[in-house]
């Protein structure tokens, strides 16, 4: 199991302070639920953290410096699912999810038997068997948010970063998406850290949670903890009502106003 921490993280986009001084500790073993309005910054943390965006302040993977690393060994401890990258239309979902295995692959060299068989394992837990020779321009936006999922997966890294894994999948894939990552997460300590809309949903498989607010934390604890009236209100701008659900934990339900 790896622990991953954050201190002080900013991030400058086209001269714009982004994220400001942003710290982040999360177990091994855990799931952090970055919440936060539009805008906020949730998804420039998590690329910051990916590596995929330069940043100031510092990344540690069980207290080693992202920084130090090589990509390849990087890419051994971290994977990363961006929310909707560009994809090249004429690959196939198995070459595509296949490329998860490159931090494995000799230079020079071809992948395994042992390769090609993870990826496969994956597609199939990830219900695009079928669609395994089929061109990624030919997807719907929820087969292509599961092929990028399933690249991510077949990483086998055991830090996992997840932006919103579940916007463009109807309620039955969002399920089975999320209880993947969470039975992984049991059986193989993977640490999860996901930024996610739907707040319930949050509340539900996190362990911790982290409000984002103008590129700052604005609160983080438990999912009981930040997932109040006062704070929904203050920084989504909405009304709900807190309601209690299994485990105790925090069910957020819209309210008119
Ligand atoms: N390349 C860029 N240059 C300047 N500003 C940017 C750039 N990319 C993103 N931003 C801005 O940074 C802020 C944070 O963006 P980010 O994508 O991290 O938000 P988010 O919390 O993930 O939002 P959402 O919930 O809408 O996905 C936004 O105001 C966005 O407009």
């Amino acid at each position: 199991m790896s622990d991953i921490r954050a201190h002080d993280l900013s991030v400058v986009l086209d001269s714009r302070t982004v994220l400001s001084g942003v710290g982040m500790q999360v177990r091994g073993g855990d799931w952090l639920a970055v919440i936060g309005a539009n805008g906020a910054g949730k998804s420039t943390l998590l690329k910051a953290v990916a590596g995929v965006l330069p940043y100031s302040g510092e990344v540690l993977i069980d207290g080693t410096s992202v920084r130090r690393l090589r990509p390849r060994e990087r890419a051994r401890l971290l994977a990363y699912a961006p929310q909707a990258p560009a994809l090249p239309a004429d690959m196939t979902v198995f070459d595509y999810a296949l490329l998860g295995r490159t931090p494995y692959i000799p230079y020079l060299g071809r992948e395994s038997r042992h390769d090609r068989e993870v990826t496969a394992s994956v597609l199939e837990r990830l219900d695009l068997g079928p669609f395994a020779s089929r061109r990624l321009g030919r997807l719907s936006g929820g087969e292509r948010q599961r092929v990028v999922l399933a690249r991510a997966l077949v990483q086998q890294a055991p830090v996992l970063l997840l932006d919103e894994p579940t916007t463009a999948l109807d309620l039955g894939h969002q399920q089975q998406v999320l209880e993947l990552v969470d039975r992984l997460r049991l059986a193989d300590g993977l640490t999860v850290v996901t930024t996610l809309h739907d707040l319930s949903v949050a509340g539900q498989y996190a362990d911790s949670m982290m409000l984002v607010s103008g590129g700052r934390v604005a609160a983080s604890g438990t999912p009981v903890e930040v997932l109040t009236g006062k704070l929904i209100d203050e920084h989504f701008g909405a009304r709900v009502r807190i309601a209690t659900g299994p485990d105790g934990r925090p069910e957020v339900h819209l309210e008119r106003p």
